[in-house]
């Protein structure tokens, strides 16, 4: 009788599900009770990736869920990396990232009565919170369910992070309880239904459409999630309204399509009568549609998957619930049939303060590259330069200076090619969204960091290296967060201080990376290229001066002032 108790444990259920629903790159640290789960799974044909730090690892599966519409998984030992992963777990589900996080975890009697297991925690109840849904599998036979149920949550409605809790003794149980054949483990059926708008809806909302002097767009990440570009640039075409893209919403319509508006954001948001948000939420981001950035007369129309979304923060006038794809399927032929199309005087006011923005921001980046004190504008331009010529690279990017003039300056063309740190802002996601990038596509991919933010998970240069990827990450050292002059003690290290002339490329190069260093805006051009093109994991340390930068970058308002005065 051949043994064929392996393939009956909750491990090798759990791979069989995850690869019977098309899930085959797995990302985490590993160590008890998991270790031999990642083996098996190897041993089955899934790649794993093995990281420095849970966080990101997550993040990476996180990254994984927004670029295939597929839950990434991710997996950690229990207690302090099931911790280590829960901050990529909430912020997956803030950005409503699709990912499944399973973390080994302890036998429920011992938690509950307290008796201190190795690595205890009652993981399964401190993760709802930061979680869609938390799922615990205690027996074999339920782990194909598990899965299965799991990745429903990930991805139907608004997609997010699922937990699920992995007790010790399920990865080694046997599953006796069903037929040889029935395992429970099976291929869901149309895990993310598409859900239409009513035709009311539809009505309503064009009949504010039609009405509208000063139409906007405003595309969100869920715009971008949803591969909403085709009905979205046909919207746009047909109708003229211009749009705002939201960062991870860039190249969704290419940055240089004629209709952007993003030059002109302030005056755009500020007099448009009608605000239509397309899988973007009125959130801080955008001043909770409130005056005076937006128009204190403005109806605002949101097409979003969730409901709740809608009346967050202004009243909605034309609610449009449903998967964004399925509305515009019917919203774009309802508007279009009228003939609508946007008064001319509203683009032109559009069109003239682009160009006097654009006028300003050119000179600001011509400056930039002779500028004797090296900053932001002379080290971004070439990234943006080789952008133009190969849309088809990813950019990832994080830090504050370093995100905020890396967004205003690097216009992409292709949708859901940027990456950065979302709505909440998080440093050190850089690693591990360019290492899955690169893993789920095949493509180069550029990380641009601010020092401080490569600081949160540099160790991770050697996950890039070992598993030899394409990711040029550039670190823009300007000495500090924010910059590194700010200090109101002369003479001793800051809050903000870092190391001003610290040579964070040679990180790549300790691990077979190359690795590359400039100080001046020529450097940098004869550089990039270069080292993106090489294929190679690659650290370009691009040294500023210190005094480069704001507090907070473009968010300072957000910082309570003290009008400290230093000594
Ligand atoms: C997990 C976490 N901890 C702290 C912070 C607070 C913060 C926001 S931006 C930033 C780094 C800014 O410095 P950097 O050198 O990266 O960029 P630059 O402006 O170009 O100098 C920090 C620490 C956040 N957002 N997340
Ligand atoms: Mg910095």
């Amino acid at each position: 009788m051949v043994d064929d108790s392996l393939n009956r444990t909750g491990a090798s259920l759990l791979i069989d599900a995850l690869q019977k629903n098309g899930i085959n790159n797995l990302y985490g640290v590993v160590g008890i009770p998991i270790t031999d789960l990642a083996r098996l799974a190897e041993l089955r044909g899934m790649k794993y990736y093995g990281f420095r730090r849970e966080d990101s690892a997550v993040d990476a599966a996180a990254a994984a869920g927004f670029l295939t519409k597929k839950p990434g998984v991710a997996m950690t030992v229990s207690a302090p990396g099931f911790l280590n992963g829960l901050t990529a777990l909430a912020q997956a589900t803030k950005n409503c990232f699709p990912l499944i996080m399973i973390s080994g975890s302890s036998e429920r009697h011992i938690i509950d009565l307290a008796q201190g297991d190795y690595e205890g925690l009652d993981q399964y109840n401190v993760a709802k919170p930061f979680c869609k849904k938390a799922y615990r599998v205690d027996r074999a036979q339920d782990v194909g369910l598990a899965v299965a149920r799991a990745i429903r949550t990930a991805v139907s409605g608004r997609p997010g992070g699922v937990y699920l809790d992995l007790p010790a003794d399920t990865i080694a149980q046997l599953n006796d309880d069903l037929g040889e054949k029935n395992m429970g483990v099976y291929k869901l059926v149309d895990p993310a239904p598409l859900q239409e708008p009513s035709d009311d809806a539809i009505n309503r909302a064009v009949d504010i459409i039609k009405q509208a002097k000063k139409p906007l767009i405003i595309l969100g990440k869920g715009a971008a999630y949803d591969r909403t570009e085709k009905q979205v640039q046909e919207l746009i075409n047909k109708t003229d309204i211009p749009f705002l893209p939201m960062s991870m919403a860039k190249g969704l319509v290419p940055d240089d399509d004629k209709h952007s508006a993003a030059a002109a954001r302030s005056l755009s948001l500020k007099n448009a009568d009608v605000v239509i948000l397309i899988g973007a939420r009125l959130n801080w981001m955008l001043s909770y549609g409130d005056a005076p950035q937006f128009n204190p007369e403005a109806k605002f129309i949101q097409l979003d998957i969730d409901a709740t979304q809608f009346d967050s923060a202004q009243k909605i006038s034309a609610p449009l619930q449903g998967d964004l794809t399925s509305i515009l399927n019917k919203l774009v032929p309802a508007l279009t049939a009228t003939g609508y199309k946007v008064p001319s005087d509203w683009l032109d006011a559009i069109a003239q303060d682009t160009a006097k923005n654009d006028a300003k921001f050119a000179k600001r980046i011509k400056a930039g590259e002779t500028n004797p004190e090296f900053g932001y504008y002379g080290a971004i331009e070439p990234i943006n330069d080789y952008f133009q010529e190969h849309p088809d690279t990813y950019l990832v990017s994080e830090g504050a200076n370093t995100l905020d003039i890396g967004r205003d300056m690097i216009g992409m063309k292709l949708p859901r090619h940027r990456l950065d740190t979302g709505t909440w802002g998080v440093m050190g996601v850089g690693m591990g969204y360019a290492i899955a990038t690169a893993v789920e596509t095949g493509k180069h991919v550029v990380a641009l960091d601010g020092d401080s933010a490569f600081g949160f998970d540099g160790m991770d240069v050697e996950t890039m290296c070992r598993y030899n990827l394409p990711i040029t990450v550039v670190v823009i050292n300007n000495g500090g967060i924010y910059n590194g002059v700010d200090n109101v003690v002369p003479d001793q290290l800051g809050p903000t201080t870092l190391d001003p002339t610290g040579r964070y490329d040679l990180i790549a190069k300790a691990f077979g990376g190359d690795n590359y260093y400039v100080t001046n805006y020529q450097e940098m051009k004869d550089t990039f290229a270069t080292a993106v093109e090489s294929g190679r994991p690659s650290i370009i340390n691009v040294q500023i001066d210190p005094s480069m930068g704001k507090e907070s970058g473009h968010i300072g308002n957000l910082n309570p002032e003290l009008n400290l005065k230093p000594l």
